[in-house]
């Protein structure tokens, strides 16, 4: 049941209290009140936005954020790595969190990520082959023809929660990228599926949509089916500020928020179970700050009274990085061709929103391309360093009044580089202070520059023959330097210094932000929860979201979130009794959306 005001909820008791309805606050909101006898509330910041028709429709995700009612509307702290620039830092505001704004894409990364992870926590439970079973509970996939030879079956869930499908809709680009992937196999590999736990190569994007529409958390584990459960209480629009100091110093019940207009009403509930924070990667590790779990030395400089020493709380942010390449191209037929025509925009409008189809059904991505070093290319691993992805033309509303172009995205997956987010207030309403440190070290830069100088040296390919103009942006001599290679002589090192000086202007943010409350095992030197995910130290608040991860999928991050989520609420069942050999009453069917596919 869903609540606008705090004055509508009828108990200020729950067995569980949930901070934030993102991938996973959904997932834990969804399978514990799968449980009859648990009462569950979950408590978002932002609003509720079901029936915005640009929240189910794929294409517009840039006009979701930044800056906008649904964003968190942060930015970083001037860093020297990337030219004392504030970035934007965009993260979802509205029930469904990140997944709510986000591109869709759906990557699980590769199998080694799983395995490092089940070797680090010393627990096989995580490892690739062990998390299957939660790809399968989160993923829905779509797609009947198997011999399209764009993806594997058997890699794939049709009885999940979230919609998985190829592109809606073909790209006049679509055919070029092919073609290079078929005549340079050897540089660009074509991999059928790289959801298969080895993603090197190039294939067919896989998002989370399908029918024409997004499918998020809001719309699969909290659709409006789910959302009626008598045992789940939603209250939206209201800020959690802090856990309430706990009476006998380490147990932790109640959770303070703040509500109304400027946010100057404060109220508390009681979590009688546990306080669960899923506020993602960046507003959880500011919530415990200011509830006093954190590094000593932070609290202190703040003011804020020290309830557990937990130095890791907001360190160790990892985030993967991104330039945008855009060319000028000799087309017209790219996405400006109604991105600069209103008439046509309406027109696809008016179709999306009578048929589900057309270029506003599909995401913005209808390929990647993963890569590795070329020094570690030998290496059969399967596990890519740098991703490569391609747009139609130059995101609206950020394209120019005149032009077709190509925008061409080199991502780094594997920075070195840790940041972290702190606050400076005693006031849990200033907003905290994030330092990705995006390219603060020296492998991070290299790994950049290999992914440009494959980017570029990939569209320089045959296909793309006559199609490119020149570049939109960046330095005319990257297209003459596209070989991608670490540096070695004096030459290199001069093209290196320009294009480097050049990425430290324009370098951004995919918004994947991880890792800032990471799990470890026990004794380890570094972590914030134990492999159940309890704070560890306190009793009564766990955390599941993004900052578990102690280190960052080379993935784009939403699945590996919703099944680190689902793996959350399985060890919390059974903790309380439920769920795999324990007691079975689970009342609720788990799917939010009928046999149609119609959501919301
Ligand atoms: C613009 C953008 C594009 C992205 N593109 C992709 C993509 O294409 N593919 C992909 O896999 N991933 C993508 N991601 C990342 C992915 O969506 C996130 O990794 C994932 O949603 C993180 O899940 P989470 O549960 O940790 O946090 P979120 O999903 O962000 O959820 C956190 C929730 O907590 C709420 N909250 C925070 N603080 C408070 C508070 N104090 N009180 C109450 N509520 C609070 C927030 O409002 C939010 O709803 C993208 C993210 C963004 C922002």
């Amino acid at each position: 049941l869903l609540h606008q005001h705090p004055d509508e909820l009828p108990d200020l008791s729950w067995d569980f209290v949930i901070v934030g309805g993102g991938a996973a606050g959904g997932v834990l909101a969804n399978r514990l009140t799968e449980v009859r006898e648990f009462n569950v509330l979950l408590l978002e910041a932002g609003p509720d936005t079901g029936d915005i028709f640009n929240f189910s429709m794929p294409f517009p995700v840039s006009t979701l954020s930044p800056f906008t009612p649904y964003d968190w509307n942060y930015t970083t702290v001037p860093e020297t790595s990337t030219n004392n620039r504030v970035l934007g830092y965009p993260l979802g505001h509205v029930l469904g969190g990140s997944t709510s704004i986000n591109s869709l894409l759906y990557t699980r990364g590769p199998s080694d990520d799983w395995n490092w992870l089940a070797e680090e926590l010393e627990d096989d439970s995580w490892s690739w082959k062990n998390m299957q079973r939660f790809f399968q509970k989160n993923e829905r996939w779509v797609h009947n023809d198997s011999t399209s030879g764009r993806f594997d079956p058997a890699h794939h869930s049709t009885s999940g929660m979230n919609f998985v499908s190829l592109p809606q809709a073909p790209e006049s680009i679509d055919e070029m990228i092919i073609q290079t992937s078929k005549d340079h196999p050897e540089e660009y590999p074509f991999n059928v599926d790289m959801n298969s736990g080895r993603p090197l190569g190039l294939g067919w994007a896989q998002s989370t949509m399908a029918h024409g529409r997004r499918s998020t958390a809001r719309t699969s584990y909290l659709s409006n089916e789910v959302l009626a459960r008598p045992n789940l209480h939603i209250l939206v629009n209201v800020f959690v500020t802090r856990l309430a100091p706990p009476s006998d110093g380490h147990t932790f019940s109640q959770v303070e928020f703040a509500y109304g207009p400027d946010k100057a009403h404060l109220a508390t509930l009681t979590a009688t179970h546990d306080l669960i924070l899923s506020a993602g990667s960046i507003n959880t590790p500011r919530i415990l700050l200011h509830s006093g779990i954190g590094h000593p030395t932070t609290l202190a400089s703040v003011g804020i009274p020290q309830v557990l020493p937990l130095p890791s709380v907001g360190q160790n942010l990892s985030d993967h990085t991104l330039v945008r390449l855009n060319f000028l191209v000799n087309s017209t037929d790219t996405w400006e061709r109604f991105s600069n025509n209103q008439t046509l925009e309406e027109e696809y409008v008016k179709m999306w929103k009578e048929t589900k189809q057309g270029p506003l059904g599909n995401g913005v991505f209808n390929h990647i391309l993963f890569a590795k070093l070329s020094e570690e290319a030998n290496d059969s691993s399967g596990e890519p360093n740098v991703e490569v992805l391609f747009n139609n033309g130059i995101l609206p509303p950020w394209q120019p009044e005149t032009g077709n172009y190509l925008s061409v995205i080199p991502i780094l997956l594997t920075p070195t580089s840790r940041g972290h987010v702190i606050i400076n207030s005693t006031s849990p309403l200033s907003p905290p202070l994030i330092s990705p440190s995006f390219l603060s070290t020296e492998y991070d830069m290299k790994a950049l520059r290999y992914a440009i100088r494959l980017a570029i040296g990939f569209v320089k390919r045959a296909p793309w023959e006559g199609y490119i103009l020149s570049p939109f942006g960046f330095p005319e001599s990257f297209m003459v330097d596209d070989s991608p290679r670490p540096a070695s002589d004096s030459n290199e090192l001069e093209a290196d210094g320009i294009m480097d000086e050049w990425v430290r202007a324009n370098a951004g943010t995919t918004a994947h932000p991880a890792g800032t409350c990471a799990l470890s095992k026990l004794g380890a030197d570094y972590g914030c929860v134990d492999l159940d995910f309890r704070v560890k130290g306190v009793k009564g608040v766990r955390v599941v979201d993004a900052s578990v991860f102690p280190r960052i999928p080379r993935a784009h991050t939403q699945a590996p979130v919703y099944v680190v989520a689902e793996k959350a609420a399985e060890v919390i069942k059974v903790e309380y009794g439920y769920g795999r050999g324990g007691r079975a009453p689970v009342v609720h069917s788990g799917v939010g959306f009928g046999a149609s596919g119609e959501e919301l």
